[in-house]
Formats: C-alpha cells, sequence, structure tokens
C-alpha cells in the first residue's frame, strides 16, 4: 500500500541540503539490495538547487555512479545548447561532476537533434528508450524507476502535464509532446501521469509561497484534470519535500517520517 508523507524545512536551501542527503540514502540502500538504481530528474528552480547540493556533498561519494540510470520527467524542446534545457542545467549542477556511465544517462531529444523540430518523434521515441529498460518485472513499458524527483508550478502543473491539456488526459502513452505551456518554453517532452505512477518512490519538491495553493489542493484530494501534481504519486511512497511558505497553506501538521 502506497504511503505519502509530507516533510517541512525551514527554507529552500534547508530542503535542498536535505533531499541531497535523503537521495544519498536512498540511493545507496537501492544499490546494496539490488545492484542497480534509476533515478528520474525534474527541472525547475527546488530539482537544480537539489543537484547542486548533492554535486557539493562528500556523502555522494558513497554512491556508485557507474550503476545508476539516469532519466528525466520532462524537458523543454529547444536546441541542445540552450540555458533553458532541464539537461544542461542539470549536467552543469551535477551530471558533469561525476562519474555516471553515459550509456545510462537518458536525455530527451533536443529540438535540432535526430528527430530535427518534430516534438511527437522525439517523444515516441523516448517512450520507446524506457521500453527498452523495462524488464519483465516491470510488467509494461516503462521501468520500475526507483526514484522520481518533481517540482510543480504554483498552477499546479508536474513534470510538463499541465492543467486542463491534452497530456493529462493520456492514458496510453508514456510520454508525449506537449505544446503550447502556459509556462514557456512553450514546446515540451513529458512523461505522463501514468508512467509518473509507475516509479516506486515519488518525491515533489516545492518551495515558496506560489506553491502554497497548489500544494494545499494536491494534499486534500483535487482532482489531477484541473490539478495534474494531484495525479502524482508512487507505487511504494509519495514524499512530499517542502518549505514552511510551500506548506504554509496545510491545515494538518505534517510530522518527520520515521523510515
Ligand atoms: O518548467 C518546469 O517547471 C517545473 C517547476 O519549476 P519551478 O522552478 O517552479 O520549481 C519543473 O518541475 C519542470 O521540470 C520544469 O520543466
Amino acid at each position: 500500500m502506497s504511503k505519502t508523507e509530507v516533510v517541512v524545512y525551514a527554507n529552500q536551501d534547508l530542503l535542498a541540503a536535505a533531499a541531497a542527503a535523503r537521495l544519498v540514502t536512498r540511493l545507496v540502500d537501492v544499490q546494496a539490495a539490488k545492484g542497480s538504481a534509476s533515478l528520474v530528474l525534474t527541472g525547475g528552480g527546488t530539482g537544480i538547487a537539489v543537484l547542486s547540493e548533492l554535486r557539493a556533498s562528500t556523502a555522494r561519494d558513497a554512491i556508485d555512479w557507474s550503476r545508476l540510470d539516469i532519466y528525466w520527467g520532462d524537458e523543454r524542446f529547444v536546441p541542445a545548447d540552450s540555458d533553458d534545457r532541464n539537461e544542461k542545467q542539470a549536467r552543469e549542477a551535477l551530471l558533469d561532476h561525476v562519474p555516471l556511465d553515459p550509456k545510462r544517462v537518458h536525455v530527451m531529444a533536443p529540438s535540432d537533434g535526430e528527430f530535427g523540430d518534430d516534438p511527437d518523434a522525439a517523444a515516441a521515441a523516448y517512450a520507446e528508450v524506457l521500453a527498452s529498460n523495462a524488464g519483465p518485472e516491470d510488467h509494461g513499458d516503462v521501468p520500475s524507476f526507483d526514484i522520481m524527483l518533481l517540482g510543480l508550478g504554483g498552477e499546479g502543473h508536474t513534470a510538463s502535464v499541465f492543467p486542463e491539456s491534452p497530456a493529462v488526459y493520456e492514458t496510453e502513452r508514456s510520454v508525449v509532446a506537449v505544446r503550447n505551456c502556459p509556462k514557456p518554453p512553450p514546446t515540451r517532452i513529458s512523461l505522463t501521469l501514468p508512467a509518473i505512477r509507475r516509479a516506486r518512490d515519488v518525491w515533489l519538491m516545492t518551495a515558496g509561497e506560489a506553491k502554497a495553493d497548489a500544494v494545499a489542493l494536491a494534499l486534500s484530494g483535487a482532482g489531477e484534470v484541473q490539478l495534474p501534481v494531484a495525479g502524482a504519486r508512487g507505487h511504494r511512497r509519495t514524499l512530499w519535500l517542502l518549505d514552511r511558505a510551500a506548506a504554509g497553506k496545510l491545515t494538518k501538521v505534517y510530522q518527520p517520517p520515521t523510515a
């Protein structure tokens, strides 16, 4: 049975440092149990801050980076060298500074890559990447990611699934092209909610007062069409990591989880 837990930190810096420490612990535990681990990255201010904290941590050397698969939950469909790319930001913050196996870093194609300016082809290719990395134990065409990191927008988007957009109604495909996003850049590639729910653990990480309404609504049972982040959960555990401002409209007092 899936658990939902909420942990509130005093501010965004503390949240990012604590999330980085949790990542080390969880990835080391998973690698000890299974040999390798998979991690899905998010873009956004908090997501990239967590990667920077992980880079700065000496404990990062406890992770066997060569036995870690890296994926993305969403990507901005822009040229490879654009500062808007989630991949570029993640590489600068962490990935270029740790000994990953390049074959295990699964990027979504940029708009000047092998599929040209065709986000549907790039999305379909990423769905193939996921399918080729899913094993029989995954019972489908998406790996059971060990940890999926996600952020959220004040209007309730997560990954690049925006409220009342075609992507939020998708039930068949694991990855879709997203157009006309209200937040720039307008064209993106995103995992869908059913693919997100294939993750064992989903960590929703956000900071700031602008996210407080979306956080409170998601945790009080809002529908995923109007508030896609409400549909983001792991099949083992959903962990919300918040700063005080983002938690400011929660009515219940959340205690740190014991495990
Ligand atoms: O555009 C995006 O935004 C969200 C949230 O970003 P934030 O800076 O408001 O925290 C992020 O989760 C997503 O990956 C990204 O593409």
